[in-house]
């Protein structure tokens, strides 16, 4: 496929931040160096749960380079020692009276260089008091289960929420008189968004203006500058936060963490500027993790494969803090879109958080707030109900899929679907797959040789999040702002809330620019990521930029464009109604040659031109978008598996993903990101867990444990699209950028499960290791996510 170089609007342009990123000429938290700057390390905690009976600090303060030793003890004497989370919760900023998971923050040393203060850290004496830790979720709510937050007044066991969606009397009246029941334990294993760069901050607090700047990866710049304003008591106007070029988000970099808040305590005493970079364990082991749903799902149906009704519980591991972000309605995210892309009935959710001796999160890793899990659910549901009523998954799917002519749905659980056609995605992926040839390579097979599987998964998202009355995340409203500013001479500027983590936003928004106004994509300078130069907005997760803020670029460049016809009016003499538009100019109507430039028009309204009545000059406008609706792109993915049956080894033999994201600004940008979710899904499936043993030590905090999918395990991916544009989105657009992360690990799971079928396996829990499958085989399934069973 080729890629024009410079479209005048959407298309496959390359990326234009990709000339510096090719050069290694990025800017990164970590390339950040000021003077004078000094280095914060962290004292983690080795327990997962223990009573903490002294700290001395007094031979790390000893060391020559060390210019401060934080404590708990130090923060509590500022009001500092614990923080809010999103999701309402408290969270220790360093631990005062317990630690509650392995790697917890307990102290954290500022020193001339980070070598020094890495040294100090084994130079502090912390004595425990070691606890019993709670590790399995299902023990949680144990009346003798160790009670983890006895700092919360009142708390006298480990429960969180309880949490529930759609009608329970309809659906229990469903499952009462259904032909076909199933029934099955999934389990969405805890695994971590692991983005290549770490979390890191650089705080600079400037004693004599009192001004607080803070470099640091967030995914939510503005949303973070609020919160430490609450957090700190700094006022709002005297801190800045720069989020420069990220390495990778994935959610990891949504949630304030304690390190940053101990770099700018270290700061404001040191009176210099304080880098903190954690390292790749620190990441895997304390910082956000995503997904720990331990659910059990039920599909009521009939005998000739009609789905009915769908009933789930799910018991959701929180960690030790309840950290989790997503809007404040929802405690357990979106997961109550589990009804997937199917016509039922009747449907109900119960969902109970719980915490446990783990690191705190339940971040959105590229899931808009629990869709993963939802999805993952759903997809393998229908194929245990296939596997029950010996049909074929693809049919079964066809036969119960929401028809075209359904759209605007409202689900059983409260959303609105914007718009779809699903069955035209589905058989475009078997068509591409050559689906029959499949199957009837498949059962000529001979028994007792190599497996071989062939997996379907047919996805619906809602991204966007979202409309205000909705949603909100700590009480902020989620609408998003955007400036455009048409400089004299043509070129402009835009400047978004969101920030992006390697998406391409510097592309991307600059050719809805060149789409709505007609200047070259090279000629608009995307500003973001700086809470100084750009407008509130809530940040990018959750596939939101470009719902939200996407939208919000192209209404207010459809303002300017408004402008532009006042002042051409001006330039031309007629009436703004006798004005045309062709992208890039406006001309008289019937008068094709009689017309003006934007870019000739950029500078007449910088000039002495006399205006209109109540036309201001100048070239530029704002606005604030605010969602009507999330949107729903979906798609099918099918995932074509061979597994040796004497090793368990599973290789990914071929991918085929149909996405739907409706107008698509970048394909070549869409499809990237489509890969990156691809890959992301064969590892979850097989091979990414985050482990613990029985005293909640974790297992896998380094990347020799925890293993993340490469090119080997990747197979050459074969993509394919269908285009439903969003009817209530500006430019028809629907977020994309989690879609296949939260389509394919069914994909691929469903696959492994069908080769296996012939072994009477029905269902085997994520990730299907080598070792797992073997034991599958062996009718001996493992529990993945502790390393006691
Ligand atoms: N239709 C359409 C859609 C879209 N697009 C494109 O694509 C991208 C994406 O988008 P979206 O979907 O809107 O998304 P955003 O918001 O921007 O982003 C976010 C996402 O993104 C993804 N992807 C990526 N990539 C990269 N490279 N890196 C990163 O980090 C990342 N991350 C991940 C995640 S996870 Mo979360 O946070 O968990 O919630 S969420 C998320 C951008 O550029 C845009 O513009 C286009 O073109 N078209
Ligand atoms: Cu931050």
């Amino acid at each position: 496929m080729t890629t024009v170089d410079k479209p005048i609007g959407f298309g496959r342009m390359h990326r234009k931040e990709d000339a510096r990123f090719v050069r290694g000429r990025g800017t990164y938290v970590d390339d950040v160096n000021l003077p004078g700057m000094l280095y914060g390390a962290v004292l983690r905690s080795p327990f997962a749960h223990a009573r903490i009976v002294s700290i001395d600090t007094a031979a790390a303060q000893a060391h020559p380079k060390v210019k401060a030793v934080i404590t708990g003890q130090t923060l509590e004497g500022l009001k500092l020692a614990w923080m809010p989370t999103l999701s309402q919760d408290t969270q220790a900023v360093l631990a005062t009276d317990k630690v509650r998971f392995q790697g917890q923050e307990v102290a954290f040393v500022v020193a001339e260089d980070k070598y020094a203060a890495r040294d100090a850290l084994e130079l502090i004496d912390v004595e425990y008091e070691p606890l019993p830790a709670v590790v399995d979720a299902r023990r949680a709510l144990d009346p003798d289960a160790p009670v983890i937050r006895d700092d919360k007044e009142g708390q006298t066991d480990n429960h969180i929420f309880d949490w529930g969606a759609g009608d329970e009397a309809a659906t229990d009246a469903v499952f009462a008189s259904a032909e076909v029941v199933v029934a099955q334990d999934v389990l969405y294993p805890r695994v971590h968004p692991a983005p290549l760069e770490t979390c890191g901050a650089v705080a600079d607090f400037d004693a004599v203006t009192g001004k607080l700047t803070m470099w640091c990866n967030t995914q939510a710049p503005h949303a973070h500058r609020t919160v430490y304003a609450l957090v700190a008591g700094l006022p709002e106007h005297k801190i800045r936060v720069i989020s420069p070029d990220v390495g990778g988000g994935f959610g990891n970099k949504v949630p304030i963490y304690p390190g940053y808040v101990c770099a700018i305590v270290g700061s404001i005493v040191t009176g210099k500027p304080v880098k903190w970079m954690e390292d790749r364990s620190e990441n895997l082991m304390s910082t956000g993790f995503a997904r720990d749903y331990h659910m059990r799902g039920e599909v009521a149906a009939t005998r000739d494969g009609r789905i009915r009704a769908l009933r789930v519980k799910v018991v959701a591991d929180h960690g030790a803090f309840n950290g989790t972000a997503q809007p404040t309605k929802f405690p357990a995210g979106f997961f109550h879109v589990f009804t997937g892309s199917y016509d039922v009935e009747a449907a109900h959710c119960a969902v109970t958080g719980v915490y446990t001796n783990k690191a705190p999160g339940g971040v959105a890793y590229a899931c808009s707030f629990r869709i993963t899990e939802a999805a993952y659910l759903i997809e393998r549901m229908v194929d245990v109900l296939a596997y029950e009523l010996d049909m074929d998954p693809a049919e079964l799917r066809m036969k119960n899929l929401l028809k075209p002519e359904q759209f605007p749905y409202p689900s059983p659980t409260g959303w609105e679907y914007d718009s779809g056609d699903y069955p035209r995605a589905l058989q475009l992926a078997l068509d591409m797959a050559g689906y029959a040839e499949l199957r009837a390579e498949q059962a000529s097979r001979p028994a007792g040789g190599p497996l071989m599987g062939i997996g379907i998964s047919f996805f619906t998202e809602a991204v966007g999040a979202g409309p205000r009355k909705h949603m909100d995340i700590l009480g902020l409203g989620m609408a998003d702002g955007a400036e455009l500013r048409v400089h004299p001479t043509g070129k402009a500027v835009l400047r978004i809330s969101v920030q992006s983590q390697g998406q391409g936003h510097e592309t991307t928004y600059a050719q809805i620019v060149a789409e709505e106004l007609g200047i070259p994509p090279d000629d608009v300078e995307v500003v973001h990521g700086d809470t100084d130069q750009t407008p509130f907005g809530l940040g990018t997760y959750g596939s939101r930029s470009t719902p939200v803020s996407g939208a919000a670029t192209a209404v207010v460049a459809r303002k300017v464009r408004e402008r532009a016809r006042q002042v051409a009016s001006a330039m031309l003499e007629v009436d703004p109604g006798d004005l045309e538009w062709e992208k890039g100019r406006w001309y008289v109507r019937g008068d094709h040659a009689q017309g003006r430039s934007i870019q000739e028009i950029a500078l007449a309204a910088h000039s002495s031109l006399e205006l209109p009545e109540g036309v201001e000059g100048h070239l530029d406008a704002t606005t604030v978008y605010n969602p009507p609706n999330l949107t729903f792109p979906f798609g099918a993915y099918i995932c074509v598996v061979d597994v040796d049956p004497g090793t368990g080894q599973v290789k990914v033999r071929r991918f085929v993903a149909v996405d739907d994201c409706g107008v698509r600004i970048n394909p070549m940008i869409v499809e990237g990101q489509v890969h990156g979710g691809l890959a992301d899904g064969i590892g979850m499936a097989l091979m990414e867990l985050i482990a613990f043993d029985e005293d909640g030590n974790c297992l896998g905090a380094s990347f020799m444990d925890y293993l993340l999918p490469t090119a080997m395990e990747c197979p050459s991916w074969e993509l394919g699209e269908t285009v439903t544009p969003s009817p209530h989105h500006p430019i028809g657009a629907k977020g994309v950028g989690e879609s296949a992360t939260v389509g394919s690990p069914a994909a691929v799971v469903n696959a492994v499960l069908d080769a296996l079928k012939p072994h009477g396996v029905r269902h085997a829990d994520m990730p299907l290791t080598p070792a797992h499958v073997w034991r599958a085989i062996q009718g001996r399934p493992l529990r993945t996510d502790l390393a006691i069973t």
